[in-house]
């Protein structure tokens, strides 16, 4: 028989799984458990639909058989079972999951990591098994087959007769070592345990036999050992149970179980509800964002059951884009196994449960930002860009819903505000809500353009992530208050008296800054004296709706249409730089020509822009040293 080799991936992930140090080896049941569900949910589904199909629901359990003798651990299923290229597809790679692919080598020296993470499932049986085989005959299928492997070396695969559709995966357990005890997953009361423990809840029964005693016949007290079988685990699903007969454990456990994520959710959401529509849900925010989350290949949505039985794994529907991260499963009896995608899409029912899902959602997010900030966050650092292209799609339809939910950082609290709490320590005469926008905090902190709406005192937000000027700009005001740009030509700030003084200085100057405007050509817009600048001698702004920062952004998209901001360069008349400049256009225009063209490019690189030609700038400096 031929022997075949595992594919790369999956024998790194093997030869961790069998050297494993990991302690939690026992969850290698509740992933075998968790597989046979899926596979039962398979076909029972079909059962259901398919009137071809006999249905009896006895007919679909798991059978946990501990042979102590032969030390053998069999999970038996009367699921969908596998056919031999499935059996190679699914056993001979990892999960089609690309959750592996993402671990980086560091991360897989350490076993734990990736158990504990992603719930590697099936390979884990090789954390306590030497060997593993898999009887497996799919549905409509006329033999079945045998997988076989001890390991990383590969594994085999032949028909073999079996009569009924499922799978059986035989594990032989390991010997002991000195460190550890294999044994006891051999034990019925250990194994009992770890049943109950972490699939209490798999809706199917999982039969056991179990050891009793009983008064032996005609005796009065002889005992006499038996077995019996038994369904060890309650069988009514999570979401079905009462809320104060769950705790918090529970829920994460269920999180786990379920594969939602690796992390441990900042809420988990039981509803209940007995209205138009009847249902249940079980909703969780998760803290931290899978890999794939901001990439094309994440999928939003969640189960979908109609009492009980699976209908669609992801039901997009249920959740609007903005809460795509948002993990969990609705349970409805009042929708029909029969529904397809297309009808779905338009049932009145799922609307009214994706509204309330909604809603329910964000009062949720509300509270753990009004009560739990540092928490709430955490959250935001992940997800708080969905929330804002929430605001930013569909035209901002959503911004109502969205805007008290945003986050940024304040230049006066030096922590994450809300636009609320900015907005009510606004001094009465602070006409707009002020933002600057740049790479980070810090960089934004010595943009020069900040220095004077910072000297008035007011608040200035920080935008550090790319969407959030366009968030911004779509959402226009918030309480009646719009959103000014620190770079924007008008700041709306009265000039105080020294700035009147000075227009006398402007005016005479006029002629030095046409100059200077020439000399730059059509780089810029327009050249002024700025009002806002302080300690620093130059510096960008821009008029129109296009500011500096989203230029910058623009710039960088694939299908950038060269779309420039209008620039005006800002020059601080009350700087040592200024009187320089006067003298050079009194007595030397080609220097004047020469420093206007270094204090431009100057003002690019603290925007954060590439200035034009790099060499022409270095030549000029050396021109002038
Ligand atoms: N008992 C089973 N019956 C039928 N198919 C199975 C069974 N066990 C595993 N499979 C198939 O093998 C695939 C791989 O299983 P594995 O546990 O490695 O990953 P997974 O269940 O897909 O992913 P995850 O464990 O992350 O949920 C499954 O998706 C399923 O198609």
């Amino acid at each position: 028989m031929e022997r075949k080799e595992f594919r790369a991936e999956s024998k790194r992930l093997l030869d961790l799984m069998v050297n494993s140090i990991y302690t939690h080896k026992e969850i290698f049941l509740r992933e075998l458990i968790s597989n046979s569900s899926d596979a039962i949910d398979k076909i029972y589904y079909k059962a259901l639909t398919d009137e071809s199909i006999s249905f009896n629901k006895d007919d679909y359990y798991i059978k946990i058989i501990a042979d102590k003798e032969n030390r053998t651990l069999t999970v038996s299923d009367t699921g969908i079972g596998m056919s031999k290229e499935e059996l190679e597809e699914n056993l001979g790679v990892i999960a089609n999951s690309g959750s592996f692919a993402f671990k980086n080598e560091n991360e897989l020296k350490d076993g734990f990591d990736i158990i504990g993470q992603f719930g590697v499932g099936f390979y884990s049986a090789f954390m306590v098994a030497d060997k593993v085989t898999v009887i497996s005959k799919t549905f409509g299928a006329n033999e079945g087959y045998k997988w076989e492997s001890e390991g990383a070396e590969g594994y085999t695969i032949e028909p073999i007769e079996k009569d009924t559709v499922g799978t059986d995966i035989i594990l032989t357990i390991k010997e002991n070592t000195e460190d550890e005890n294999y044994d006891e997953f051999l034990e019925e009361y250990r194994l009992r345990g770890i049943i109950k423990k972490y699939s209490d809840f798999i809706r199917y029964p999982i039969k056991m036999n179990v050891t009793k005693s009983r008064l032996k016949e005609g005796s009065e007290d002889e005992y006499e050992q038996y077995e019996e079988e038994q369904v060890i685990n309650s069988m009514v699903p999570i979401w079905r149970k009462n809320k104060n007969e769950l705790t918090e454990e529970d829920y994460k456990n269920f999180y786990t179980e379920k594969h939602f994520g690796f992390d441990e959710p900042i809420k988990s959401i039981h509803l209940s509800v007995d209205g138009v529509v009847r249902y249940n849900a079980l909703l969780f925010i998760p803290s931290q964002i899978p890999y794939d989350f901001y990439t094309k290949e994440y999928e939003k949505g969640l189960e979908l059951y109609s009492n009980g039985v699976l209908i669609m794994n992801k039901c997009a529907d249920l959740l609007p884009d903005y809460f795509s991260f948002v993990k969990g499963i609705v349970d409805s009896e009042d929708l029909s196994l029969n529904i397809s995608r297309e009808i779905l899409q338009h049932d009145r029912q799922l609307k009214l449960i994706a509204k309330k899902i909604e809603d329910k959602i964000k009062d949720e997010l509300t509270l753990i930002l009004k009560n739990e900030r540092e928490k709430y966050e955490e959250f935001f650092k992940g997800f708080g860009k969905q929330l804002k292209f929430g605001v930013y799609s569909d035209f901002g339809m959503h911004k109502e819903v969205l805007q008290d939910l945003l986050i940024f950082y304040s230049s006066k609290e030096k922590k994450m505000v809300t636009l609320e709490e900015y907005v009510s320590r606004m001094p009465e005469e602070q006409k707009y809500i002020y933002y600057a926008a740049g790479e980070s905090v810090e960089r934004i902190d010595r943009l020069p353009q900040t220095e004077l709406v910072k000297d008035k005192g007011y608040e200035i937000l920080y935008f550090t992530d790319d969407i959030d000027e366009f968030a911004i700009k779509m959402l226009m005001q918030y309480k009646e208050k719009e959103f000014k740009s620190v770079s924007s030509g008008d700041l709306g700030i009265e000039a105080d008296e020294k700035d009147k003084d000075n227009e006398k200085e402007i005016e005479e100057n006029k002629e030095l800054f046409s100059f200077m405007k020439e000399s730059l050509s059509d780089k810029i817009k327009e050249i002024k004296p700025s009002k806002r600048l302080k300690n620093y001698p130059v510096c960008l702004s821009s008029e129109g709706e296009l500011s500096i920062e989203m230029e910058k952004i623009l710039s960088q998209m694939p299908d950038n249409q060269g779309i420039k901001a209008d620039k005006i360069l800002e020059i601080n008349i009350h700087h040592h730089v200024f009187d320089t400049l006067k003298s050079a256009f009194e007595n030397d225009k080609d220097k004047l020509k020469l420093y206007t063209n270094l204090l431009y490019n100057q003002a690019l690189l603290i925007e954060g822009l590439p200035i034009e030609d790099p060499i022409e700038f270095t030549n000029n400096i050396c021109k002038l040293m």
